[in-house]
């Protein structure tokens, strides 16, 4: 089995095979398929589609030079559920699906509008769209819509952009309409199949939302695509974190509207504040003059939710969605007191003993003092505003600051920046362990961002209560239409389907991928296996292939950059410390000889363009130095070579001290086999199945964790419904 991917994918994934769909960007070659869907393949419940990675099985082969990609062989696709490797028409009947047929005779549709669109000019093509506005405003279906609209955008892009969206690309495209996540390889254009959903959507009048992950990426975006809606006369809207009222209001009334999923959070809380203290101010000011607002400011700004497309679904809708966005509400009276609370704990937290002073309860991770360690803290030195906080909150100060001191690491879980607000003062800002990226505006709850604050230094952002707060589930489940794109769902599918009602569907790539996978690497410690890395980078960045590097923290990057500094290896390190970079650096890394060492924040947004010459030596080469705690942030460093079919290769390394061990194996197992790792200094390779063992057992554990606060939630809100609060204003600290 090729490591490190499980053979079998949830069966919430339904695979569009490969040959369904034409693969040809030329229009002439295009065929519309032959209607009626004899020879449609799609099969439910299959493998993962190994024909997209050709497994190297010899562990000696050298990763400088790979092996030429060749066609799978008949075994793997029969491993991959492909159906065309059976020759067995009835195999292929009984898992035909009607949806899919349907999809193939929309497409067709679309095709038939080509030759027609393609003769004539640019003020017909947006007379057309005009009629559809028309026709979507008079209730007209969209569905019926969507051939003419979906060719219109095809056109559009053709001239506009010298894109035309490929077949592959339209089938997504009516996947996404139809409200389902579509897993499109990275690399593969989901920037321009987005248009497509956002167009038909955008033409009855409510407004279609692309919800991504940060502002940088919603303004390239919407800026890129905006000479496309330009020519079908739609206006497109960009909201951005600094914009103040009125330019809000002014993006959420175009058609179109890019954003970040925080923003669209935040504004929906803002505006429900904001209708709430109206409803206030006309109920107390009944029958005593006109009882409205005049200020042009007190105007909400959004105009509904009707459509979103979540870009980066897994990210959005998975991984952010454990922390709920919250606005704050006035500033408390009892600040003082309890900023001085939060520095006299972390002040003493560091001469608390394990075992002595307090103990960790394995199950739970809580820390709880033991009846010395209530002695102590009733016996430490107290100034006047703590004594007055009383005893049985002293002791969660100093709890929660023990817990701080061991286990949030600065450059690990959190980087200290200069605040946005004002760059004189200094802030906390979380890195987001899944994607690496900075999770701007957010915050650890229950005291912990405090508590690390104090610990640093810092200005104490007292909590200044809940305002509003919203989850991400119950942000996106507030739009009537909801769709996604990812580069990997697969893995979260069953997670997707429950929470959001959307179906996982995988379209094929365009092209077919040759990216390599070489066995995987195990070594003892984390120092032999940094040392291989450093060789492996040396040896193929000899060859001139640009090498890649996903670390899992940012001072593993640092290591490893000092490492090949060490060895006299000119690169680039990409992390949350040089984000303003972070577009630059990537997309100069498929460059010849290129080292480029990043955190797995690398794996998404910015596409990698391969040089010339670098294709005709193999492609780019990536490294990924440890197990990520959810296999799709693997999968999306992966992802960053063999780009539309491009060649590129990948390599797993492991060592027996990663962090994924004492995840998923728990920490007497994990410290057992540190030990084994460490006497160790050999291979170790044949441990590598362990090592997906351990990160399945951790995505259950987040799985869990995850659909335990959904159900607190709904819980909350059901009983506050009920109580006749508003579960989004009306929140407990
Ligand atoms: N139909 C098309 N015709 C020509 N070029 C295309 C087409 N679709 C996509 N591309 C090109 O493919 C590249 C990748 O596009 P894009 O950045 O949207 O990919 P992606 O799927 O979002 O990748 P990632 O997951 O890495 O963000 C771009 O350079 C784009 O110009």
């Amino acid at each position: 089995m090729p490591f490190p991917f499980p053979t079998a994918i949830p069966n919430d994934v339904e695979t569009m095979s490969d040959s369904t769909i034409s693969r040809s960007n030329s229009s002439d070659d295009a065929a519309p398929p032959s209607g009626g869907g004899g020879d449609a393949e799609n099969v439910a419940g299959d493998g993962i589609n190994e024909a997209t990675e050709t497994s190297m099985t010899d562990p000696n082969a050298l990763p400088g030079v790979p092996a030429p990609a060749t066609a799978p062989d008949v075994a793997n696709k029969r491993r991959s559920g492909d159906p065309s490797a059976s020759g067995n028409s009835m195999f292929k009947l009984r898992n035909l699906r009607p949806r899919m047929v349907r999809w193939r005779r929309q497409l067709a549709r679309v095709n038939e509008f080509e030759p027609m669109l393609q003769a004539e000019d640019d003020a017909s093509i947006r007379k057309r769209s005009l009629a559809l506005r028309y026709r979507a405003m008079a209730g007209e279906k969209l569905s019926a819509l969507l051939p003419e609209g979906y060719a219109l955008c095809r056109e559009a892009g053709r001239r506009a952009l010298s894109m035309r969206h490929y077949d592959v690309q339209i089938v997504g495209g009516i996947a996404l309409f139809e409200g389902h996540i579509a897993e499109m390889q990275t690399g593969e254009g989901k920037t321009l199949t987005a248009t497509l959903p956002l167009y038909l959507h955008s033409l009855v009048g409510k407004g279609a939302h692309l919800a991504t992950v940060n502002d940088y990426l919603a303004r390239r975006d919407a800026e890129w695509m905006t000479p496309l809606f330009e020519m079908l006369g739609v206006s497109v809207g960009i909201i951005q974190t600094e914009n103040d009222q009125g330019a809000r209001r002014k993006s959420y009334s175009c058609a179109v509207t890019y954003g970040t999923a925080k923003e669209f959070g935040f504004d929906f809380l803002r505006d429900r504040l904001l209708l709430r203290a109206q409803n206030r101010m006309q109920t107390e000011m009944l029958g005593g003059g006109d009882g409205g607002f005049s200020d042009s400011g007190d105007q909400v700004v959004m105009r509904g939710m009707h459509f979103c497309l979540v870009d980066e679904a897994d990210s959005i809708l998975i991984d952010e969605a454990r922390t709920p966005l919250i606005i704050g509400s006035l500033e408390d009276t009892v600040r003082d007191q309890i900023v001085e609370s939060y520095r006299w704990a972390s002040e003493h937290a560091p001469s608390f003993e394990l075992d002595e002073h307090f103990e960790i309860d394995n199950e739970t991770k809580q820390y709880e003092l033991t009846a010395r360690g209530r002695g102590r803290v009733r016996a430490l030195p107290k100034n006047d505003l703590v004594r007055t906080m009383g005893l049985v909150d002293l002791y969660e100060y100093i709890e929660r600051a023990i817990k701080v001191h061991r286990e949030f690491l600065l450059n690990r879980q959190y980087v200290i920046r200069p605040s946005e607000k004002d760059p004189n003062v200094d802030e906390i800002v979380i890195v987001d362990e899944f994607t690496g990226r900075l999770a701007e505006g957010r915050k650890w709850r229950d005291g912990i961002h405090q508590a690390i604050e104090s610990k640093e230094g810092l200005d104490i952002s007292v909590p200044t209560g809940q305002a509003a707060r919203i989850t991400v589930q119950d942000l996106f489940l507030r739009y009537p239409h909801l769709a996604g794109m990812t580069g990997t769902a697969a893995t979260s599918a069953s997670e997707m389907r429950r929470i959001y009602r959307t179906p996982v569907v995988r379209v094929p790539t365009n092209r077919p991928p040759q990216r390599i996978e070489l066995p995987p690497k195990v070594f003892g410690t984390l120092e032999s296996k940094f040392q291989a890395i450093a060789e492996e980078v040396r040896d193929v960045h000899a060859t001139g292939r640009p090498v890649l590097i996903g670390t899992r923290s940012i001072d593993k990057s640092v290591l490893l950059s000092n490492l090949l500094t060490e060895m006299g290896i000119a690169h680039e390190v990409l992390n949350a410390n040089n984000v303003e970079r972070e577009a630059e650096i990537v997309s100069a890394a498929g460059g010849l000889g290129r080292v480029t060492v990043a955190t797995n924040m690398a794996g998404r947004g910015t596409d990698i363009k391969l040089a010339d010459e670098v294709e005709s030596i193999g492609g780019m080469h990536v490294i990924c130095t440890e197990l990520h705690d959810a296999a799709r942030i693997d999968r999306q460093l992966i992802g960053r070579c063999g780009r539309q079919g491009d060649r590129g290769s990948y390599r797993q390394y492991l060592s027996l001290d990663d962090d994924i061990l004492k995840g998923g194996l728990g920490v007497p197992k994990s410290q057992k086999l540190k030990a084994r790792g460490a006497a160790n200094t050999g291979s170790a390779d044949r441990m590598a199945n362990l090592f997906t063992r351990a990160q399945r057992k951790v995505e259950r554990k987040h799985f869990r964790d995850r659909m335990v606060l959904m159900h607190h939630e709904k819980e909350r809100k059901k009983m506050q419904r009920e109580i006749g609060q508003d579960p989004y204003l009306d929140t407990p600290d």
